[in-house]
């Protein structure tokens, strides 16, 4: 796709943001910068979305950050972005910075995080296919590579078990339930990102259920940009992580050139 198949009504939406005063770029990782894929590790980002993102980090008046549901280490060494470089790196879903952690982390948590850890290994063995994921203040339970019928089964004893517990967030994602010890908001971030760079507009780009968190911190003069299908308040939607290669680079032209 190339710049020249970007539609209205995101065309003009995109023209008018690289005219802002100060632009605020953020993007999820997986599912945007890099395609899904069927390991975690294995999320390669398309080197031309990065290449644009550091572009508008570069530039003058401008800022750019990743927003992920990934540990802020693993969220740098998948993307090769430095966790204190130029572009701004958001891990554990909104919760992450390179100066820690929004909440406290105490020894409850980590019990809890530990009883987790413990309860979706317990259910990973029961279902070929289901691996557990373990973060700084949660854990994924991915059923990407199960049979469907294992994939439900594994999914409705996490729901039925540890989601329920005292102190334990639910999220549900990309075959991915995912439990954390301390509430998360990718909407909270960008609130933080854009009062701390004084950002007038800001563009996010986001593929899953957490983004939608961030979507509904964004306002008129916001663009908010789904990345495929599936239900979704943001008002633009592309189809791939390609097209937004093609919508990054668009946006930084434009800005380069304003
Ligand atoms: O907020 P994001 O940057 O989108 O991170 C969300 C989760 O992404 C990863 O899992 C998802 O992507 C994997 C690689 O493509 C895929 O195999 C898995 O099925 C997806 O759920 C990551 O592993 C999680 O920790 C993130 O929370």
């Amino acid at each position: 796709m190339s710049d020249n198949t970007i539609e209205e009504p995101l065309r003009s939406a995109l023209v008018t943001a690289a005219a802002a005063p100060h632009l605020l770029v953020a993007s999820d990782y997986d599912g945007v910068l890099s395609p899904i894929v069927s390991q975690p590790e294995d999320a390669v980002p398309n080197p031309a979305s990065v290449a644009a993102i550091e572009s508008a980090a570069a530039l003058p008046d401008t800022s750019a950050a990743v927003v992920s549901g990934r540990a802020l280490t693993d969220l740098s060494l998948r993307s090769g972005l430095p966790v204190d470089g130029p572009v701004t790196l958001i891990g554990s879903h909104g919760t992450e910075s390179s100066t820690g952690f929004i909440t406290e982390i105490t020894d409850g948590h980590r019990a809890l995080l530990d009883r987790i850890i413990t309860e979706f290994s317990s259910v990973a063995a029961d279902y070929p296919g289901v691996r557990v994921e373990p973060k700084p203040i949660s854990v994924a339970l991915h059923v990407r590579n199960a049979s469907p019928a294992a994939a439900d089964a594994a999914l409705n004893r996490a729901r039925a078990g540890a989601a329920s517990w005292d102190g334990v967030e639910a999220t549900e994602g990309k075959a991915v339930i995912e439990l954390a010890v301390i509430a998360t908001s990718k909407g909270h971030a960008l609130d933080a990102l854009r009062a701390r760079t004084g950002a007038d507009v800001v563009l996010y780009l986001g593929d899953d259920v957490t983004d939608e968190k961030a979507f509904a911190h964004l306002g008129d003069s916001d663009v908010s940009i789904k990345v495929g299908d599936g239900a979704t308040i943001a008002r633009h939607r592309i189809p791939d992580t390609d097209t937004v290669a093609t919508v990054l680079d668009f946006l930084v032209t434009l800005r380069q050139s304003s």
